[in-house]
C-alpha cells in the first residue's frame, strides 16, 4: 500500500515547489534553490526511518554520488546537510525528463537511441566501476533523464535499509511482471528480480562488475523490446518463474523485426548465464555497442570514461608496467551498518543491503584487449585477472527455491544444468537457432576491442559495414550567436574531403532525424531563452558520419 508522502522541511535558500516522488525510506521533492537560481529535487530521509543504520546508509549513498557526480550521465548530488526537524537531506540535479522506466512503458525506445543510450550509461557503469563501486540495481527505473534528454544513472544501491515495506527498488517482484518497478517483495534483498544476474540469486551472492553487464544489458533489452527480458506474455511472471529463466538464460525473443541482428547478439552477451561468457566490463559492452552503431551508419556515441583517451587504440595486449601508475586507489566505501536482525525464518530475514565495493578497476587505459584476431576464442581482457572481486556482500536470507520443473512453460528451453550449470546463449522459441548463431557471431567478431578487430560486420551484409577510416570530428570556428529564435553554430572541417557535409540533428533522447547544413554553418530555428539549445553536429564522409560535436547555445 501507498504510503503518504511527507511534508517537505523547511531549507533555508530553497523555496518547495511539488513531490516529485517516494522511495522506501525517502521522499523526493522539487526545490526552487535561490542562489545560484535553479530548480533542484531534495532527497529527504522519512522521519519515520531516522534509525542509525538508515541514517548512515542514507549519507552513505549521498558521499557515494557525490564521489561520482562530475559524470555526465550520473545525477549530480550539489549539497547533504540535516534539516531543522533533524530529517537528513541531500540536494540534486533535478532530472525533468522521464526515467527509461516510464519511457520503455510508453513506447519501446528507437534502436539509435537505445544505442545511444547503452552506451551512455556503459560510460556511467564504468566509471562507477573505476571507482570501485558496484550499482548492483542497474534497471529502467534507475535511469532518469535530465533537461537535455540524457540518461542520469542515480540509486546507488546503497540508501535503503528494508522496512516491512521493501522499497520497489530494492525487491524482487512478486506477483505479475506487469509492474515490475514497483510490486510485491519476495525476501530477496538488493536486487530487482527482473533485470538481476543469476548469480544473485545464489546463497551468497558474489557480484562483480560482471553482474551489473548483467543488468545493464538487460535495461537495454527492456527498453526496446518494450518489456523485461525473461517475462513472457501470457503466461506466469511471477518472481520464481522469472527467476527460474534467468537461471536458464531464457530470454524471452525480441518480438520487433527492425533490430540488427548484431544488436540482439551483444545484448544476449551482456545478459549470458555465466559470467565468463559476458562482455569483462561495462566498458566493453559500450564498445560493442558502438560498433553496432558504426554497422548501422549511425554516429558513434562517445564513451565517456575517465583516462579512456589515454588508451593507444591500436594498442595490443596489455604491457602492465607503466599503465599501472593509471590505476586508481581502491575507493572505500563504508559498509552500511547492519539493521538489527529480523526474527529468524521470516521471509525478510536479511533486508538491509550493504555497501557493495569492489577494488577500483584500473582505468580504461590499462583495460585493453588482448590482439584478438576476428577468429580468436574470446579471451577475457587483461582486466580480469586483475579484477578485484573483494566485494563486500550484503547480508541476505537463502536463495528463493528454484521453481520445480512442473512450473516452467513449455515455451522456455528445457534446462540444460542442474542448479547453476553453464547455459551459453539459450534463447527461446524458433528464432534459437537464428539467435545462437547470433551469438557465436557475436563471440567471434566481437571478442576484441574494436580498435583491434578491425571492421566488424555483425549482421550487416555489408563487408565493409564498419569503416575504420576516421572521420574528423567538426570544430566550432567561432562562438555560437543567436538572432531571436535562430540560432547559428559556424563550424569547421579540420580535415575536409571532397564530397564531405555537415550534418546535425538536436541533441535530444527522441533522436531526431539528421538534417544537412548549408555551407560551414548549422542554423537552427526554434531557440528559447532560457532554455539551452543543443546539436551535435557531424561530418558525413561516404555515408558515414564522425563523431559529434555536441554544443549549446548558450554554451554550458
Ligand atoms: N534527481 C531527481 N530528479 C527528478 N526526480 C527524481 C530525482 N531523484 C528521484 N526522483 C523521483 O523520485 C522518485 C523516488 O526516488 P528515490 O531515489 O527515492 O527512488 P527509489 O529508488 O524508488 O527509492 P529508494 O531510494 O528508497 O530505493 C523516483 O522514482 C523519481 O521519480
Amino acid at each position: 500500500m501507498r504510503r503518504p508522502t511527507s511534508s517537505p522541511p523547511e531549507l533555508p535558500g530553497y523555496s518547495y515547489v511539488r513531490v516529485l516522488g517516494s522511495g522506501g525510506f525517502s521522499d523526493v521533492f522539487l526545490y526552487d534553490q535561490q542562489l545560484p537560481k535553479r530548480r533542484v529535487a531534495v532527497k529527504v530521509l522519512l522521519l519515520d526511518e531516522l534509525t542509525p543504520a538508515n541514517r548512515a546508509a542514507f549519507v552513505a549513498e549521498a558521499n557515494l554520488m557525490a564521489q561520482l557526480s562530475a559524470h555526465p550521465y550520473i545525477v549530480t548530488i550539489y549539497h547533504a546537510d540535516v534539516a531543522s526537524d533533524d530529517r537528513p537531506y541531500f540536494v540534486m540535479e533535478y532530472c525533468s525528463g522521464p526515467s527509461l522506466g516510464e519511457r520503455y512503458k510508453q513506447a519501446p525506445l528507437a534502436v539509435a537511441d537505445a544505442l545511444r543510450t547503452g552506451v551512455r550509461l556503459s560510460s556511467a557503469v564504468q566509471t562507477a566501476h573505476q571507482a570501485g563501486i558496484l550499482h548492483r540495481d542497474i534497471k529502467p527505473a534507475n535511469v532518469l533523464s535530465n533537461d537535455y534528454g540524457w540518461p542520469a544513472l542515480t540509486d546507488f544501491g546503497i540508501s535503503s535499509a528494508v522496512d516491512d515495506a521493501l522499497p520497489a527498488h530494492t525487491t524482487t517482484v512478486a506477483g505479475a511482471v506487469g509492474d515490475t518497478s514497483t510490486s510485491g517483495t519476495s525476501g530477496q534483498v538488493g536486487l530487482s528480480v527482473p533485470w538481476s544476474p543469476p548469480e544473485m540469486f545464489e546463497d551468497d551472492p558474489d557480484p562483480d562488475v560482471r553482474s551489473d553487464v548483467f543488468s545493464l544489458a538487460a535495461t537495454i533489452w527492456t527498453v526496446l523490446a518494450g518489456q523485461t527480458p525473461f517475462e513472457v506474455k501470457g503466461r506466469g511472471n511471477g518472481t520464481l518463474d522469472l527467476i527460474g529463466r534467468i537461471e536458464r538464460g531464457a530470454i524471452t525473443p525480441m518480438d520487433r523485426t527492425d533490430i540488427p541482428r548484431s544488436l540482439i547478439a551483444v545484448l544476449q552477451k551482456g545478459m549470458a548465464t555465466e559470467r565468463e561468457d559476458r562482455f569483462a566490463s561495462a566498458l566493453d559492452f559500450g564498445r560493442a555497442l558502438q560498433r553496432v552503431e558504426m554497422e548501422l551508419g549511425y554516429a558513434r556515441t562517445e564513451l565517456e570514461v575517465p583516462n579512456l583517451h589515454l588508451e593507444a587504440p591500436e594498442r595490443p595486449a596489455d604491457t602492465g608496467g607503466a599503465d599501472e601508475t593509471r590505476v586508481r586507489q581502491v575507493a572505500t566505501i563504508e559498509a552500511q551498518p547492519v539493521a538489527a536482525a529480523p526474527p529468524p525464518g521470516g521471509a525478510d530475514e536479511t533486508r538491509v543491503r550493504s555497501t557493495t565495493t569492489i577494488e577500483a578497476q584500473p582505468s580504461a587505459a590499462h583495460v585493453s584487449m588482448p590482439p584478438a584476431a576476428p577468429s580468436a576464442p574470446v579471451t577475457p581482457p587483461v582486466v580480469v585477472d586483475a579484477l578485484p572481486s573483494e566485494t563486500v556482500v550484503r547480508p541476505r536470507g537463502p536463495a528463493p527455491q528454484q521453481p520445480p520443473p512442473a512450473q516452467v512453460e513449455s515455451v522456455d528451453p528445457a534446462p540444460t544444468r542442474s542448479g547453476r550449470g553453464r547455459v551459453v546463449g539459450i534463447v527461446v522459441g524458433v528464432l534459437a537457432a537464428l539467435v545462437v548463431a547470433a551469438v557465436v557471431v557475436g563471440i567471434v567478431l566481437f571478442g576484441g576491442s574494436p580498435e583491434e578487430a578491425g571492421p566488424t560486420p555483425g549482421a550487416s551484409s555489408s563487408p565493409d559495414a564498419v569503416v575504420p577510416t576516421i572521420i574528423p570530428v567538426p570544430e566550432l570556428a567561432s562562438a555560437a550567436t543567436a538572432e531571436g529564435t535562430v540560432v547559428t553554430f559556424p563550424v569547421t572541417n579540420p580535415d575536409p574531403e571532397d564530397g564531405d557535409r555537415l550534418v546535425w540533428r538536436l541533441s535530444r533522447a527522441d533522436q531526431p532525424q539528421l538534417k544537412t547544413a548549408e555551407g560551414d554553418a548549422v542554423v537552427v530555428d526554434g531557440y528559447t531563452e532560457g532554455t539551452p539549445l543543443c546539436v551535435d553536429i557531424m561530418i558525413l564522409r561516404a555515408g558515414k558520419t564522425s563523431d559529434p560535436l555536441t554544443t549549446c547555445y548558450p554554451p554550458a
